[in-house]
């Protein structure tokens, strides 16, 4: 109890998916790629982020499945249909940033311990426990999270017709110091593609990777990285809530998803943070960024012990 919240998040997911040693705490499943991101003309004018202006930047990008069960299939209950995608920038000057996304629009909770409530009281909602299970009853008590675990996710052809959200928003500053929050969104340049539940469910288990892997075989897959700019008064700081879709977007440039990496190699040296930015792009003030980043650490520390 006396443990700091994200080191509490780490025990109570392991404690959720059960103990999988050497992988993920959460997002187990995963496939890594090579890639490259082409900032588009004019980007450099909401951020002066060093990979916004001039040549490609090399990419290492992590597709993945929400959990913490490594061998769950895409279409498990576990994964809450919920995806991911993170992706290094290997940048010009030598440094490296993140920016880690998933597939949902918005998150179920604004804080780290209002998100260990809630997994605490998923874990305590298991078959036989009397209604309402302690799950119903935090979720009659946070709309923001009932909103998320009722939202349709239908299942993606691959992981490469999938849009992403950066679902917490960061300060971009330009050349001339004007600064202005955002969201990162990720969307798939071919568009975003679906199957039926009825043919998910006929697919193998590892069909979003799978899928992605062949149509590399035909060329690159690629996405727009847009960040989606907040009004004056929008909330910046509350993850639950999401900006109108008729706030303007500016584009970065174009990700590049090129060529599959051996994953069971490369994956557990792989360390994605949320704090891990570059000149130009700064946190906001949202408490779920650092209660991530000290999560990431815990379950990086524990997966390669
Ligand atoms: C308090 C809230 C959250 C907690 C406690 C949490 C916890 C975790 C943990 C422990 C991991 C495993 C990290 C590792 O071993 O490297 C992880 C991975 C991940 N999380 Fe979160 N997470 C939170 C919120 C979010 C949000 C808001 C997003 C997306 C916007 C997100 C996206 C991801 C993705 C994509 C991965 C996989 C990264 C990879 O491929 O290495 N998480 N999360």
């Amino acid at each position: 109890e006396d443990e700091p919240v994200a080191v509490r998040l780490v025990d109570q997911m392991n404690a959720l998916y059960g103990a999988h040693p050497g992988v993920r705490a959460n997002h187990a499943k995963g496939a890594v790629f090579e890639g490259t991101f082409t900032p588009a003309q004019g980007a450099d004018a909401l951020s002066s982020a060093v990979f916004l202006k001039g040549a490609a930047t090399p990419l290492v990008i992590r597709f993945s499945n929400a959990g913490g069960v490594p061998s769950a299939p895409d279409t498990d209950p576990s994964t809450g249909g919920i995806r991911g995608m993170a992706i290094k920038f290997h940048l010009s000057d030598g440094g490296e940033a993140d920016m880690i996304c998933i597939s949902a629009n918005g998150f179920p909770v604004a804080t780290g311990e209002d998100f260990l409530a809630l997994l605490q009281a998923v874990g305590a909602s298991g078959p036989g426990v009397p209604k309402p299970t302690p799950a119903e009853k935090f979720l009659s008590a946070h709309p923001a999270a009932l909103a998320f675990v009722t939202t349709p996710r239908p299942v993606a052809v691959s992981y490469g017709t999938q849009p992403f959200f950066g679902v917490n928003a960061f300060k971009f500053t330009n050349a001339q110091g004007t600064s202005k929050f955002g969201r990162y969104r990720i969307v798939p340049e071919s568009g975003a593609a679906y199957v039926s539940d009825e043919e998910a469910a006929k697919r193998p288990p590892n069909a979003l990777a799978d899928n992605l892997r062949a149509s590399l075989e035909k060329g690159p897959v690629k996405f727009r990285l847009m960040v989606q700019v907040a009004d004056a008064d929008d909330p910046v700081t509350d993850a639950t809530k999401i900006w109108p879709d008729s706030r303007p977007t500016v584009e970065f440039g174009e990700i590049a998803v090129v060529k599959a990496l051996d994953t069971q190699k490369v994956e557990n040296e792989l360390l994605y943070l949320p704090t891990n930015v570059t000149s130009g792009i700064d946190p906001s003030d949202d408490p779920i960024i650092n209660t991530r980043t000290e999560a990431y650490a815990e379950s990086f520390g524990r997966r390669t012990k």
